[in-house]
């Protein structure tokens, strides 16, 4: 009697895209992404990463977008260039990434406009603002009334990303739900920049105590798409907010591959 081939049953990994960075490694022009981004795909929401490389106008957004369950948009060194915000010129020596900008906030609005859902940190929590028309402060540190949010200059990660600062969660947003009700969180900080004009179609979930704008909700998709200035992803599984974050994530792109591949 012939054997019957087995019928895989596993339940598939949803496919998460995860932005890369330009980076030159020995010499040469490379697309990086952190570890830390994708332990957080495979640890935080046991999906499946897909490095995005930073090509601009070289990559098809849309054929990408089409292969994707959800979009995980990464921190980054690099500041994103004053001109997508019309904001003022930076100061001499800033690190930017002209490629990343070309490839990021375009595909951060088709991902939206299609649906896939979302979650943006750090640097992509700035091009998301950027990318749905507002704006960034440069320099916080350097405004009246603003705490330092900068990282704590250490060599030891454990202190790079260590609990920095409270911020408070929206009453009654998707945040506090996930947060167990409480409206207060702890959080990282590892930036220099920070929302000004908020842009339209979204909804602020956190703040710090010095008003600057922690974490939001993009309003103008059914989707899960939210965006938070801190860096959940590190040791993802060791903090219960960062696991419920990752864990809605999740959630909402197995959901919405289990549509895509019905369509
Ligand atoms: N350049 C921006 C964004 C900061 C940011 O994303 N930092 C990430 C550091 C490296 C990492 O953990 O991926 C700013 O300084 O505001």
């Amino acid at each position: 009697m012939p054997q019957r081939r087995s019928v895989h049953t596993a339940p598939r990994p949803p496919v998460i895209g995860v932005t890369a960075c330009i980076r030159t490694v020995d010499g040469s022009r490379t697309h990086t992404v952190g570890e830390k981004y994708i332990r957080g795909v495979t640890d935080g929401l046991g999906g499946l990463p897909l490095l995005i490389p930073a090509l601009g106008d070289d990559l098809d957004i849309g054929a990408v977008v089409a292969t994707l369950d959800g979009l995980l948009v990464t921190g980054s060194l690099s500041n994103v260039e004053p001109h997508h915000y019309d904001g003022p010129s930076a100061a001499a020596g800033t690190l930017h990434d002209p490629a990343r900008d070309a490839t990021v906030l375009p595909l951060i609005l088709a991902a939206l406009t299609a649906g896939v859902p979302l979650l943006a940190i750090c640097r992509g929590h700035q091009e998301l603002n950027v990318a749905l028309g507002g704006s960034l402060h440069q320099r916080l540190h350097e405004l009246p009334g603003r705490i330092d949010h900068r990282a704590p200059d250490s060599p030891d990660l454990d202190i790079q990303y260590g609990l920095a600062h409270p911020v408070t969660l929206t009453e009654g947003g998707l945040f506090q739900q996930l947060n167990g009700g409480d409206t207060r969180l702890q959080v990282n900080s590892l930036h220099w920049q920070g929302i000004d004009r908020l842009a339209d179609g979204v909804e602020v979930e956190a703040v710090a105590d010095d008003g600057t704008v922690e974490a939001v909700r993009v309003t103008r998709t059914e989707s899960f798409a939210v965006s938070v200035q801190w860096h959940p992803e590190f040791k993802v599984r060791e903090n219960p907010f960062s696991l419920a974050l990752f864990g809605a994530f999740g959630d909402a792109a197995r959901a919405y591959g289990t549509r895509r591949r019905a369509r």
